[in-house]
C-alpha cells in the first residue's frame, strides 16, 4: 500500500530530476561543483565537462570501439587550448577528427600483453600477477582523468586500469593470503585518503566516478586488517569510517515517513533504509553513447530520470542486471533509484556495527550505543521489509510499487554475511540457493537470461565468496563448500584451456568458461578473481578432485603459457 505523502514525495522527487535532466557539460559542472561545497574538497572536472563538445563529437563519431578509451586520454595541452583549436579546425575541408585527437592526447596503453612464464599452476600464476596488476599513481599529468593515491594499489586488470572500490576488497583477501599486507595496509590507507579527500570512496580512482561510490566494503578491509593487527587498527580509521556513514546517510534524518533523497529513504514505518545514487543525471562519461541510445529507447521517461538511473546501476557494481529493470529484457526499463537493495543495506549494517564496535573500544559509550541502536533498527527494518516469506529468500524492496521485489538474486547471502538473518531464514535461504542459484559451475547471479552480465548464466567471484562464508556463518559448511568447489573447478578448467583468470564466469549450461553479456568485451586479469580464487584454494583445495589446483606449487600445469591482457 503506498501512502498519498509517499506518492506526493515520489512524484515530487521525479519533477526535480525531471528540471535537471539535461545531458549538458552545464550540469555536470554545477552538480560537481555542490559537491565541492558540501565536503569542501578539491574536485577534478571529468573529460566531458573538460572538453564539452570535442567530447560529444568523438564519442557520437565511435572513433574508439570502448567509450572509456577517450574518458581515459590525457590532453597534451590544456583543454582549453585543444578546444579552440577545434572550434577552428573543424570547420576546415579536410578536417580529419581522429588525426586531430590522435595529435592532442595521449592514450592509455590499452592492453598490457603479459606472458607468463610456462607451467605455472594457477596459484603460482596469480602470485606471479599481483606486481603486474599493482600501480603507483601518486603523481599525475595535469588533466588526467586518473586520480592520484598517495600509496600502491592493485587494478582488476584489462579496461579497468584504475582501482576500484568493492573489487578491491575481494584483492585484498588474495593479497593476504599470500602474505602481502603491506599492500593491504596501502589500498586500506588509499580508500582512507579518498574519504578525507572526497567524502566518499568513488566508485574508482577517475575524476568520472567521483558522483558515484559502490558497495560500501570499507568497514570489512578495517577488519581484515584488524584480523593480523589486533582491535587498534578500528581506532585508527575510526574518522574515516565515520565520515563514510554519514556519505550514505545524508539527509535521512530529516526525512519524513515515505520520502526519499540521494541515498536514504525513510519507510512508512519510519525505518530508515538505503539505495543506490548519483549525483548527477548525466550519460556515464565512460559509456557516453550507450546511456545516449538507451536513453532514447525509453520514450515515456525524461531522459535524465534514465540516467541517474543507469548511474545508480552502476554504483551498485551490479551493473547491468534486470534484478534492476522493470521489464528484465530491457535496460531502457532500469528502476535502480526506486528501489532499496538488500546487499547495500546489510553492509550499511555492518558498517554500524563497526562503529559501534570501533566506537565502544574507544571507550566513547554513547556513540557505541547510537550506532548499536541504528544497526538494530535496521536489521528489524530489513527483516521486516526485505524478506520473502513464501519464497524462503531476502530480496529487495520496490519503493514506486511499495512492495517487495520478486528477482531471485544471489544478493540474498548478504544478510547470511552480515548476521543479519535468524537461523531459520538461513536454513531457508540455503535451501533457496540450493534448489535455485546452484549450478554446475558455481553461484549463479540471478535466473534470468536477459544479456546483461550481472544475469544468468554468469558467476562472479565476490557473489561466490559472499555465499561461502554467509553460509559458513550459519553451519551450512557442506553448501559452503559445493559452491567454492564447483566455482574452483571451473576458474581451473578455463586456467588449463587459456591459461588466465577472467571477470566472470559462465556458471550454467554446455558453454562453462569465461562470461558474457553486458556492455564490454570479457576482461582479463582479474584482480578480484585472483583474490577469491587464492583464498578458496587455500581452504578447500583438500576437498577438490578433478580440476581444482591441489598439488604443490612445484607441480606444473599441462598448458603452454600465452599472453594475457591485462
Ligand atoms: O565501463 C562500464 C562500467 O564498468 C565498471 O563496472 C564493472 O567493472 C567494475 C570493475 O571490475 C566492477 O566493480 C563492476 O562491478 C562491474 O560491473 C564500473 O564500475 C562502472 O562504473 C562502469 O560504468
Amino acid at each position: 500500500m503506498i501512502t498519498r505523502s509517499f506518492r506526493w514525495a515520489w512524484k515530487r522527487f521525479l519533477t526535480m530530476g525531471m528540471s535537471l535532466s539535461t545531458a549538458s557539460g552545464q550540469v555536470f559542472s554545477t552538480a560537481l561543483a555542490k559537491t565541492k561545497n558540501k565536503y569542501n574538497i578539491n574536485v577534478r572536472q571529468g573529460p566531458d565537462a573538460l572538453l564539452g563538445q570535442l567530447y560529444i563529437d568523438v564519442q557520437t563519431a565511435k572513433l574508439f570501439p570502448d567509450q572509456k578509451t577517450f574518458a581515459d586520454a590525457v590532453p597534451r595541452r590544456t583543454p582549453e587550448a585543444i578546444l579552440s583549436d577545434y572550434q577552428t579546425k573543424k570547420r576546415r575541408k579536410n578536417f580529419k577528427l581522429h588525426t586531430f585527437v590522435d595529435k592532442n592526447f595521449i592514450f592509455p596503453t590499452d592492453r598490457v600483453k603479459y606472458v607468463p612464464p610456462n607451467g605455472q599452476s594457477l596459484r603460482e600464476h596469480i602470485n606471479t600477477l599481483w606486481p603486474v596488476l599493482t600501480r603507483n599513481t601518486s603523481r599525475v599529468r595535469p588533466y588526467d582523468s586518473l586520480l592520484p593515491l598517495p600509496k600502491d594499489y592493485v587494478v582488476p586488470g584489462g579496461r579497468f586500469r584504475e582501482v576500484y572500490y568493492w573489487d578491491s576488497y575481494f584483492t585484498m583477501l588474495g593479497l593476504a593470503e599470500c602474505d602481502k599486507w603491506d599492500l593491504v595496509v596501502d589500498m586500506t590507507d588509499n580508500f582512507s585518503h579518498e574519504i578525507e579527500t572526497y567524502g566518499r570512496i568513488p566508485n574508482g580512482n577517475r575524476s568520472y566516478y567521483l558522483s558515484r561510490s559502490q558497495p560500501p566494503f570499507f568497514a570489512l578491509m578495517v577488519d581484515l586488517l584488524a584480523s593480523r593487527d589486533g582491535d587498534g587498527v578500528y581506532q585508527n580509521y575510526l574518522p574515516q569510517l565515520k565520515k563514510e556513514y554519514q556519505y550514505w546517510m545524508e539527509g535521512g534524518d530529516a526525512l519524513e515517513n515515505g520520502a526519499a533523497a540521494e541515498r536514504v529513504a525513510r519507510m512508512n514505518d519510519g525505518a530508515l533504509l538505503n539505495r543506490y545514487w548519483d549525483d548527477l543525471d548525466t550519460p556515464r562519461t565512460e559509456s557516453y553513447m550507450d546511456d545516449i541510445v538507451t536513453a532514447s529507447e525509453a520514450k515515456d521517461r525524461p531522459a535524465g530520470e534514465v540516467y541517474r538511473d543507469l548511474r545508480a546501476g552502476a554504483a551498485s557494481g551490479w551493473d547491468f542486471s534486470s534484478r534492476w529493470f522493470d521489464d528484465p529484457l530491457q535496460l531502457s526499463s532500469i528502476r535502480t533509484t526506486s528501489i532499496l537493495p538488500v546487499d547495500l543495506n546489510a553492509l550499511l549494517y555492518h558498517l554500524e556495527m563497526t562503529l559501534a564496535k570501533a566506537s565502544q573500544l574507544g571507550n566513547n559509550l554513547d556513540a557505541a550505543s547510537y550506532y548499536s541502536q541504528r544497526a538494530e533498527r535496521r536489521k528489524q527494518a530489513i527483516n521486516l521489509h526485505l524478506w520473502n516469506e513464501e519464497g524462503g529468500y531476502y530480496a529487495d524492496f520496490d519503493l514506486r510499487q511499495d512492495r517487495l521485489r520478486d528477482q531471485l538474486t544471489a544478493a540474498m547471502v548478504f544478510p547470511l554475511y552480515n548476521n543479519i538473518a535468524p537461523p531459520d531464514r538461513a536454513a531457508r535461504t540455503a535451501q533457496t540457493i540450493r534448489d535455485q542459484l546452484l549450478k554446475q559451475g558455481g553461484l549463479i547471479t540471478t535466473t534470468n537470461v536477459s544479456g546483461q552480465q550481472w544475469d544468468a548464466p554468469n558467476g562472479w567471484a565476490p557473489l561466490q565468496w559472499v555465499a561461502v562464508e554467509g553460509l559458513r556463518n550459519y553451519g551450512h559448511g557442506d553448501l559452503a563448500e559445493e559452491i567454492a568447489t564447483r566455482f574452483l573447478g571451473n576458474v581451473q578448467r578455463l586456467f588449463n584451456n587459456q591459461h588466465k583468470l577472467v571477470e566472470k564466469y559462465v556458471v550454467e549450461g554446455s558453454g562453462l568458461g569465461g562470461g558474457g553479456g553486458g556492455e564490454y568485451p570479457l576482461q582479463d586479469g582479474f584482480g578480484w578473481t585472483n583474490g577469491v580464487t587464492l583464498k578458496l584454494l587455500d581452504m578447500y583445495s583438500d576437498q577438490m578432485t578433478g580440476y581444482a589446483d591441489n598439488t604443490p606449487a612445484s607441480v606444473t600445469a599441462p598448458q603452454p603459457a600465452a599472453a594475457v591482457s591485462v
